[in-house]
């Protein structure tokens, strides 16, 4: 099963019902699920174009209460406190660094944090500069939630993103992230790495 796109928080859409595919998938039996994502690059070490493997997220929404999960828990799904430690999964993360070394591609395919907003604002200088602080490599504005309900009822989850902007760190610049570079990044040729997806 394959989603074209996905529905935002930041559409209005409250953060349940942005998950709600996640949950029919597993109701028709998938177990693993793959996601993937447009984001802002943090680490100063990413290039646009370039993929990172998603090794853990840090749910900001989720600090201030805003959970997909959030109302009485269904217990047909998953428990009432899902651990999320190893949200995503070990084996198909070295999975997925194997083909990139078999691929010779190491040098545009990372493995890092994610960590979402709410959006629809990109970030000021200081929000980036914070949460570089606070760990994360790159920075969108989806994912976690499918990521916590997918776990919430037991699948797999393999996520990566694609570094379509770096973020401006630098308050002595003019430049605005704009979101039709985020898109033409998306298109044209295909990078290096597509093969590796
Ligand atoms: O995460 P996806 O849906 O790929 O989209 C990313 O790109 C949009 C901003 O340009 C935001 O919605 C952000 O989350
Ligand atoms: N910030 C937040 N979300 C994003 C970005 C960004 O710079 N790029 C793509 N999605």
């Amino acid at each position: 099963m394959c989603m074209k796109g996905r529905v935002h928080r930041y559409e209005g859409y409250p953060m349940w019902k942005t998950t709600v595919p996640i949950r029919v998938m597993r109701l028709v039996g998938v177990s693993d699920v793959i996601i993937s994502t447009a984001t802002g690059g943090l680490n100063r070490g990413y290039k646009i174009g370039d993929v990172m493997i998603i090794k853990d997220h840090i749910n900001m929404p989720g600090f201030s209460g805003d959970s997909p999960l959030i109302g009485k828990n269904d217990e047909r799904f998953g428990p009432r406190f899902p651990g999320m430690s190893n949200a995503y999964d070990k084996q198909l993360r070295q999975e997925a660094k194997n083909v990139v070394k078999e691929m010779g591609i190491e040098e545009s395919v990372h493995e890092g944090v994610y960590v979402m907003l709410g959006g629809p604002s990109y970030e000021t200088v200081a929000e980036l500069r914070l949460l570089r602080l606070l760990g994360a490599d790159a920075v969108g504005m989806s994912t976690v939630a499918e990521v916590v309900v997918a776990r919430h009822c037991g699948m797999r989850v393999f996520a990566f993103s694609l570094i379509t902007n770096k973020c401006i760190m630098d308050w002595d610049t003019d430049d605005e992230p704009l979101h039709t570079e985020m898109l033409s990044s998306h298109s044209g040729e295909p990078p290096d790495q597509m093969p590796a997806v």
